[in-house]
């Protein structure tokens, strides 16, 4: 018989009386795991190879579970610290405590919980005193030993009670895996008796072996596509990427062009072109994120008196103005912006690419700052999917219409259209789409057609209609997660990124 070499050496190493497992296989071999565990599942299908599997669990230390059991349990140093400072007898203050046992940050939260459920000690009015009758030996805590345990290999005597405790506060992390043992059959015996050759077997095609004609005579490695692989996480493109990129491509498709420009801008292009009023509540610090640095000092002249004689005297013979302050200082300040409109104020002044003449489509998929509070539905910065048709006579029904093309081409097919305020837009909407999963509808984005007050010191003297669409959202309805934090910042949901399906 004629085995390839692996199989060949496992078949060797194996033993009639004895199950070793492929792990020990691998290491005596110095081969890797998945190697032979290729092999022994060949020469199980060869019936040369019984193999026994087991689901084993595997119990690690996690890095807050290894500083612990060096530097002691947040709720023991505590306890020690109040012990020295004869907590037994009168409470101590806490501040003194948390200063004599070194904890730090979020250990000291730790450390009063735990101490409260291990009755070692109750807290009151900011002192520590300690308990009479706890429930535990501090010197034999079970965590404690269970923490050494765990670092000398000795998981397996701990019950589940201790395991789960210790996993709920992260100290430790459990995995599990499946042991395959092996042993020989009477056929592999046989065999073994009757003489087993190694084949050279080839994994791979090469030029050469093209090149040689030797293809025609060596023999292939067989592939087992049943047999268990490792699974690897590859880089891929993160789904909110995945999507801009298809908003991107929907958008040319309908005929837009793109819009560049900066994430820190000066107030003027970001707001003030927007009739925004200088005193408006947005335009404060507890929205922006003002930068500190110089003023902008090329924002067009000409432009700024119009935009400021329209903020002061209004435009057209019925225009009033604000009667609000007015500072080219204040307007020349820079701020990361707010939303891409800015982009839009840049684009049809014509200080971006020149004049432009109607008809005109442009958009962006630019990220945008926000000092929101966060929450499920609202973080720092989000992906605004900026957009605009200039035309010489547009209407409601236009807007209407190319939101129902653009997110048809998402799956979604329900918005709704709520009547809005803007400063610079009339008449004004917000689109709200129904969260798949909970049936809840979600504003989705902001639009309009651009006021008189806006549109004259532009100099445009046609229709726009605009908007500003939240790609997160859009991102929440086409997959059905329910925080915008599951996507992306440090909570991120990882299988959910790794895994999600990319819908077309
Ligand atoms: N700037 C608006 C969106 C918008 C853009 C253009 C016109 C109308 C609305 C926002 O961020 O919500």
């Amino acid at each position: 018989m004629k085995l390839p070499e692996t199989q060949l050496a496992l078949l060797e190493a194996a033993s009639a009386t004895e199950q070793r497992t492929v792990a020990q296989f691998a290491g005596e071999l110095g081969e890797d795991t998945a190697a032979v565990t290729r092999a022994a599942f060949e020469l199980e299908e060869a019936g040369l190879l019984a193999v026994d599997e087991h689901v084993a669990e595997d119990v690690a230390l996690t890095e807050e579970g290894e500083r612990y059991r060096e530097a002691g349990l947040p709720e023991l140093r505590l306890r020690a610290a109040a012990v020295e400072a004869g907590a037994d007898a009168e409470p101590a203050e806490m501040g003194r405590l948390i200063g004599a046992s070194g904890l730090e940050g979020p250990e000291v939260d730790i450390a009063l919980s735990n101490l409260a459920r291990k009755g070692y000690g109750s807290i009151e009015g900011g002192a520590v005193q300690l308990g009479a009758d706890p429930k535990y030996d501090p010197d034999e805590d079970p965590e404690a030993e269970a923490l050494d345990d765990i670092a000398d290999g000795n998981a397996g005597y701990l019950d589940s009670g201790i395991l789960d405790r210790l996993e709920s506060r992260g100290l430790i992390e459990r995995t599990e895996t499946t042991v395959r043992s092996v042993t020989l059959t009477d056929d592999g015996v046989t065999a073994l008796m009757e003489g087993v050759e190694a084949t050279e077997t080839v994994s791979a095609v090469t030029p050469e072996l093209l090149t040689s004609g030797e293809w025609r005579e060596v023999e292939f490695t067989e592939y087992n596509v049943e047999a268990d692989a490792e699974t690897v996480h590859s880089g891929k493109e993160h789904i909110l990427r995945q999507t801009a990129n298809r908003v991107k491509n929907v958008l040319v498709g309908m005929g837009f062009q793109e819009m560049e420009g900066p994430h820190a801008d000066a107030d003027f292009w970001i707001n003030d072109c927007l009739f925004m009023p200088q005193d408006h509540p947005a335009r404060t610090h507890w929205d922006r994120f003002a930068l500190d640095v110089p003023l902008m000092d090329d924002l067009p002249e000409d432009l700024m008196e119009r935009v400021e004689d329209a903020h002061r005297n209004g435009v057209g013979t019925e225009g009033d103005g604000y009667h609000s302050p007015w500072s080219e200082d204040f307007a020349r300040a820079v701020a990361l912006r707010g939303h891409t409109t800015s982009l839009s104020m840049r684009y049809l002044s014509g200080h971006a690419v020149g004049e432009l003449e109607p008809p005109q489509r442009y958009f962006s998929v630019e990220k945008v700052y926000r000092n929101d509070t966060l929450d499920p539905t609202h973080l720092l910065e989000f992906f605004q999917i900026e957009g605009w048709v200039m035309a010489e006579e547009l209407s409601v029904r236009d807007l209407m219409g190319t939101f129902t093309e653009f997110y048809e081409q998402f799956g979604i097919t329900d918005l709704e259209f709520k009547p809005h305020y803007n400063p610079y837009t009339e008449p004004s909407f917000e689109l709200f789409g129904k969260h798949p999963e909970t049936g809840e509808l979600i504003e989705i984005g902001n639009s309009g057609i651009f006021r008189e007050e806006v549109l004259s010191p532009l100099g445009v003297d046609c229709d726009v209609m605009a908007w500003g669409l939240a790609l997160e959202r859009l991102l929440m309805l086409m997959y059905g997660f329910e925080d915008i934090r599951d996507v992306h910042g440090t909570l991120c949901d990882l299988d959910l990124l790794r895994n999600v399906e990319v819908v077309y």
